[in-house]
């Protein structure tokens, strides 16, 4: 066998490190037509994402989509673009940096904190192969999507998997599969939600939009349609909303297959019809704010629900970096690497101590 990776030779004296991986899904390098064809070519050819047989699937993706989805989707992204890029690689990137630090306080040790995307860049094997050359070899994978599907969290940690059959000095390896009931998620989400009522007042209805899925997927045993109700169901509790205050929906139907109900876009049209007055948005599934967000919810969602006769709309932003997240997002890493630490005990109550500090800063309405 001659084809594993190159690896740096094995040395004594290079200090072991710990790294932790947030994968997220991905973007196109640039609103550009060529840019979109390339990440669609990667993201649409993905087995977890289409599930048809390839003899079907493979005209139908070069023979049309390939051909007539990159411009449409490309002037959407230019909707959006942010200075520093797309929004989906910038909220990550700075996701990542404000973990770091969190992390860092906490722990005190060289931890090496870095993000990869499944499709595009950076990769998941050029994370990978860079926390290996900075001597990392026991590695946390967070994937950033709260909910499992095979899609999104699955192709991830196949990813991921895929650079381990060709390492041969394996790192230990832990993953999350997912953290949709974690109190810390929800905690963020509630918190996030307040703080935009608090300052714009409050809607007649509580939109919650995820992703869909293909209905099949369930049939075939995804959790992924369970957990998003349990999200939606945790954080309509933690907001004190009864059950006709909000609805949970699913948008971004791909292709003619059904998928999730209720669709996002639809119920939109019906709250506008029946005369509520004004809906709010939050995409609980999306940690970072990117097209599916900014362009399909806070643009598109927002003028049917106009358009048929629905008073006002309000997105309310993703995560993306509020302190709160990042809080919990360190919790959940910091779970996972007990045991990896060098004094265990000692380190707990160090985060603890440091968790505290946090809570004081955010009760203190300390700036994101
Ligand atoms: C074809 C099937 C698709 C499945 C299944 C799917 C699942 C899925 N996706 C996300 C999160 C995101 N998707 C995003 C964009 C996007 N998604 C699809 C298709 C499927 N997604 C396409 C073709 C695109 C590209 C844009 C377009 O041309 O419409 C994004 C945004 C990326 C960005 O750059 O901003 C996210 C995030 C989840 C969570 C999910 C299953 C649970
Ligand atoms: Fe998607
Ligand atoms: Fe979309």
């Amino acid at each position: 066998m001659t084809d594993f990776l190159p690896e740096p030779p094995f040395r004594h004296d290079q200090p072991s490190r710990i790294g932790v991986l947030l994968v997220n899904l991905g973007t196109p390098d640039a609103p550009t037509a060529p840019a979109l064809r390339a990440y669609l070519k990667e993201f649409l050819s993905d087995r977890r994402v289409v599930e048809l047989p390839r003899v079907l699937w493979w005209p139908i993706l070069n023979g049309i989509i390939l051909n007539t989805r990159p411009a449409k989707s490309a002037a959407k992204y230019a909707s959006i673009w942010l200075p520093g890029g797309s929004p989906l690689k910038v909220h990550t990137e700075q996701l990542t940096a404000r973990l770091a630090a969190e992390l860092g306080t906490r722990l005190g040790l060289p931890l090496v904190v870095d993000y990869a995307m499944r499709y595009g860049r950076p990769s998941v094997a050029a994370a990978l192969t860079a926390m290996r050359e900075k001597g990392c070899d026991r590695i946390l994978v967070l994937p950033l999507y709260p909910q499992y599907a095979g899609s999104t969290v699955g192709t991830a940690l196949d990813a991921v998997h895929r650079v381990l059959l060709k390492t041969r000095t394996l790192p230990d390896v832990r993953s999350v599969r997912h953290y949709h009931d974690r109190p810390g998620y929800i905690g963020a989400l509630r918190q996030s939600v307040e703080a935009y009522w608090a300052e714009h007042g409050r809607p007649d209805i509580l939109v919650m939009s995820f992703h869909g899925v293909p209905r099949r997927t369930l049939e075939l045993g995804d959790p992924y349609h369970c957990e998003c109700l349990k999200t939606g169901r945790l954080l309509a509790e933690a907001l004190g909303l009864a059950p006709e205050q909000y609805r949970i929906t699913f948008q971004s139907r791909f292709g003619k297959a059904e998928w999730l109900r209720p669709y996002t876009a639809d119920t939109l049209v019906e709250l506008g019809r029946t005369g509520t007055g004004r809906v709010d948005a939050i995409c609980p599934g999306f940690a970072a704010d990117c097209l599916e967000t900014l362009e399909e919810i806070a643009m598109e969602g927002k003028a049917s629900f106009l358009n048929a006769g629905g008073r006002e709309f309000h997105y309310i932003p993703a995560l993306n970096c509020r302190p709160t997240w990042v809080a919990a997002l360190a919790d959940l890493a910091e779970e996972q690497l007990t045991g990896w630490l060098p004094d265990p005990e000692q380190h707990a109550g160090d985060a603890e101590r440091l968790r505290e500090r946090a809570r004081r800063a955010i009760a203190a309405g300390s700036p994101e």
